[in-house]
């Protein structure tokens, strides 16, 4: 019998918390190996991440941790990463995806869909082939904003085909539901779920893919973060304070696993009354901006509440296509001229 059973070492694991986040490496279910005798102690396991620091730091953690408890002073940690750049592992062989970016926020209900839908069609309009993949099981809204309620097919080898759309190809959780269906699944099989479908839809070539993130900085979104490899995230705010707070979050979560901020943008920045062609701050003013220069990340632009935004989305065709002259279609063209810049 070794000195240590492998039930006391998983324990002393889940003290372990993966890089920059709150939850253990055991919850994450990165362990996937634990041999003990009484001189040895051999433990593996398995990442996602490519930040090539991390298996440095758990490493050393995990080390530390054990040392603690054990006299033992044999133990190997082996910690297996992923073999190819995951962008390609999204796309099938010969096929590439030149950027994944992921439009992001703390808070709910500021407009993500709306701008992630905008940012890929100014993309489109620039002249690059354009991918959206809408990530959000509890809320899809890219079919809606598409108008589109075809299902997307599979091919042979098993692999979901993105529906076109005005020239992008989308994709969508929402395109697996049905359309008054409530997305039942709960915590780790959404994680689950969401990592499979990611990985199993067939791009083709592409030159930015755009993700639409679910709202928060929680485990659903650290898979996503994990399970692709990001350019970048674009955090979408509204001016006031609550959402700020959240937005601020946002950032720091990537800025954790490592992907860069490609900037923030601010939504329902003003109302511009068309009666008397003044401009309302209903939600304050300036909020994104000064919060993008405390952080020293890039400030994208302030998109105004109005009423054509949300019609030209509930009638299926994103403001950017629908009436690219319009002001608020020239600040998303502004905003993905400068994410290109960025890239450069
Ligand atoms: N600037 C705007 N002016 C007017 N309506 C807007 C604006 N931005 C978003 N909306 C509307 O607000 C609603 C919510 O927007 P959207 O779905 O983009 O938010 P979200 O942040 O993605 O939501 P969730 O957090 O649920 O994913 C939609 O009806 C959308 O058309």
């Amino acid at each position: 019998m070794p000195e240590l059973k492998k039930e006391e070492i998983l324990n002393q694991l889940r003290k372990v918390r993966y890089p920059g986040f709150s939850r253990d490496i055991v919850s994450f279910g990165l362990v996937k190996e634990i041999e003990t005798t009484d001189e040895s102690i051999y433990i593996k396991l398995e990442l996602s991440s490519l930040n090539p620091d991390i298996p440095e730091q758990l490493e050393r953690e995990i080390k530390t941790t054990l040392s603690s408890m054990t006299a033992i002073s044999n133990i190997q940690v082996v910690i297996k990463r992923p073999e190819a750049p995951l962008t390609q592992r999204m796309a099938p062989k010969g096929s590439e995806i030149k950027h994944i970016i992921a439009v992001a926020s703390g808070k709910g209900g500021v407009g993500k869909s709306t701008v992630a839908a905008n940012l890929a069609c100014a993309f489109h309009k620039i002249g690059f082939h354009v991918g959206l993949c809408d990530c959000d099981i509890y809320g899809p809204s890219i079919s809606m904003m598409f108008g589109t309620v075809e299902s997307p097919q599979i091919s042979v080898d098993e692999q979901l085909i993105p529906i076109e759309r005005y020239g992008l190809k989308l994709m969508s959780m929402g395109f697996l539901l049905e359309s008054d269906q409530p997305a039942v699944l709960r915590g780790p099989l959404v994680t689950r779920y969401t990592q499979e479908f990611l990985k199993n839809v067939d791009w083709g070539n592409l030159d930015f893919l755009v993700l639409d993130l679910p709202p928060g900085t929680g485990d659903i979104q650290l898979t996503i973060v994990q399970t692709v490899r990001l350019s970048g995230a674009v955090i979408v705010t509204t001016p006031q304070e609550v959402a700020l707070v959240d937005a601020r979050k946002a950032v720091s979560m990537f800025k954790k696993v490592n992907v860069p901020i490609l900037g923030i943008l601010e939504n329902m920045s003003y109302f511009l009354c068309p009666s008397d062609n003044k401009k309302y701050d209903l939600f304050g003013s300036g909020g994104g901006k000064r919060e993008a220069e405390k952080l020293k990340v890039p400030f994208l632009g302030e998109i105004p509440i109005e009423a054509e935004l949300r019609i030209s989305s509930d009638h299926g065709m994103p403001i950017v296509l629908s009436d690219p002259d319009r002001q608020t279609s020239k600040v998303f063209l502004e905003a993905a001229k400068k994410i290109v810049d960025f890239l450069k």
